[in-house]
């Protein structure tokens, strides 16, 4: 489908919120210009940014992999599938259902990916050839999805390196924080982080999205963002239980705050920096998925609270719950860190062991009394070492088999609020 010239949708004029609530703000042109922007995943999360982004005026194009979705959104400015009483920008155009060609994809200067974890490595294959001719000048990369690659444990940027190469992958970016899809095509206001290891790309990213109702703040510490964005799927499955249970907000409150411990010490591991997990893509996120039955990861442990199985979960939820899956990938990425992260595990025994719900809640609420506060500890293992080096943020000098007796030196800034390391640290 050709590209119009270069100029804002609907002329100069600035593109109306005709959809929004009692929230008004007037749109500004953002300040790195209207950009041709693809969206690869039709679902929920995707097609709610390719809306937000055709209608503050960048030409933007979604790809479907399912031909009724791009007819329905091409004739009627609907998704058959999701958030289908919205009615999309009439600005926003869908191609599909076969890939977008090499030239067609020449044509873009920004690709947003929103496509569930476990397919993510498939559709970014196509990108390749892509890379490969553009090398330095490929188009702003921004991957939305938050969750871990089952078998291999891969964060969304470990699997870029491994797909297209480091080059790549230091230059990605990652949105990331509380923002239901829903509440985004409502025009609510939200607010959420953007990340790369380069800064640069990082701030162009969220000038492509920032605007009045959609805000957006920089970060340099993709790992930890992106850590913090899968973990919190598991943690909402827990919460979730509770609430199941019957239990109310004490147990709630008590749970997440646990859960904030965990994953700042899981994150730990990773050469996170520990403050990332008390931004919205840390504690927002956290927060909201934890409290709210929009949620997708909360329903499914709500569910399971409630006595429901989980084939019969999955099969009736209609959508993906990255909780699920990266349960499984923490599970196995916990031992390989030798690290113990209890709710994590609870949740994993849950899904995969047959445990029900109230061993899960007998077993958290057996664990012995223990200081709250533990002193950080820096515990890199060999898995994340190998990835942090693949990706150049740490040489092979900084590694423990150069540093004879010792870890190597950690070039994150401590943590000052001690509670990234729980007492039961091996
Ligand atoms: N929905 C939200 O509110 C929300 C918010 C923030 C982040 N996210 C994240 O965004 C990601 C996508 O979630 P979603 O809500 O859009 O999921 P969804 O279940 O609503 O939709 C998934 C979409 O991906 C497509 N898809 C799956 N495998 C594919 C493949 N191999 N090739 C092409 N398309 C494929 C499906 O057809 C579907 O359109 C997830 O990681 C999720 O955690 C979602
Ligand atoms: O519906 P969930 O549980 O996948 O959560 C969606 C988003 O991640 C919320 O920020």
């Amino acid at each position: 489908m050709p590209f119009e010239p270069m100029t804002p949708v609907g002329g100069d004029e600035k593109p109306s919120l005709s959809r929004s609530s009692s929230f008004k703000r007037k749109l500004s042109i953002p300040s790195v210009g209207y950009k041709r922007v693809l969206v690869l995943g039709s679902g929920s999360f995707g097609s709610c940014l390719a809306d937000h982004l055709a209608d503050i005026g960048h030409q933007t194009r979604i790809w479907a992999r399912n031909a009724d979705v791009v007819e329905s959104f091409n004739t009627h400015h609907k998704n058959p599938k999701y958030l289908t009483d919205h009615t999309f920008s009439k600005n926003l155009k869908a191609v599909g259902p076969e890939f977008p060609s090499f030239e067609d994809l020449l044509l873009y200067n920004v690709i947003v990916m929103a496509i569930p974890s476990q397919s993510m490595s498939s559709v970014l294959k196509n990108l390749v050839p892509l890379f490969e001719e553009k090398k330095d000048k490929a188009p702003l990369l921004v991957f939305a999805n938050k969750g871990i690659e089952a078998g291999s444990c891969f964060l969304p940027i470990e699997i870029i390196e491994r797909e297209c190469g480091k080059d790549i992958a230091k230059v990605s970016t990652f949105l990331s924080g509380p923002s239901f899809a829903k509440e985004i095509v409502q025009r609510m206001p939200t607010q959420v982080t953007i990340a790369s290891f380069s800064a640069t790309h990082a701030e162009q990213a969220c000038e492509v999205f920032h605007q009045g109702h959609f805000l957006t703040f920089s970060s340099t510490d993709p790992v930890g963002v992106e850590l913090a964005g899968a973990l919190k799927n598991v943690y909402a499955i827990a919460s979730g239980v509770a609430s199941g249970l019957g239990f109310q907000q004490n147990t709630r409150a008590g749970l997440v705050t646990r859960a904030s411990a965990e994953m700042q010490k899981i994150g730990t591991a990773f050469n996170a920096d520990p403050l990332t997990f008390l931004s919205l893509a840390g504690v927002g996120d956290l927060f909201l998925t934890c409290s709210s039955e929009n949620s997708r990861n909360f329903t499914v442990g709500k569910r399971l609270g409630e006595g429901e199985k989980l084939d019969h979960i999955l099969e009736t939820l209609g959508s993906t719950a990255e909780g699920v899956f990266t349960a499984e990938a923490m599970h196995e990425l916990l031992g390989r860190l030798e690290m113990s992260a209890p709710i994590a595990e609870a949740v994993y025994d849950l899904l995969y062991k047959g445990a029900t719900a109230a061993d899960m809640a007998d077993r958290l609420m057996g664990l012995p009394s223990m200081p709250e506060m533990a002193r950080p500890m820096a515990r890199r293992s060999s898995h994340s070492e190998r990835f942090m080096q693949a990706v150049g943020v740490l040489s092979p000098a900084q590694s423990p088999s150069a540093t004879p007796g010792g870890s190597p030196p950690v070039s994150r800034p401590q943590s000052r609020t001690g509670i990234n390391a729980l007492p039961d640290d091996k």
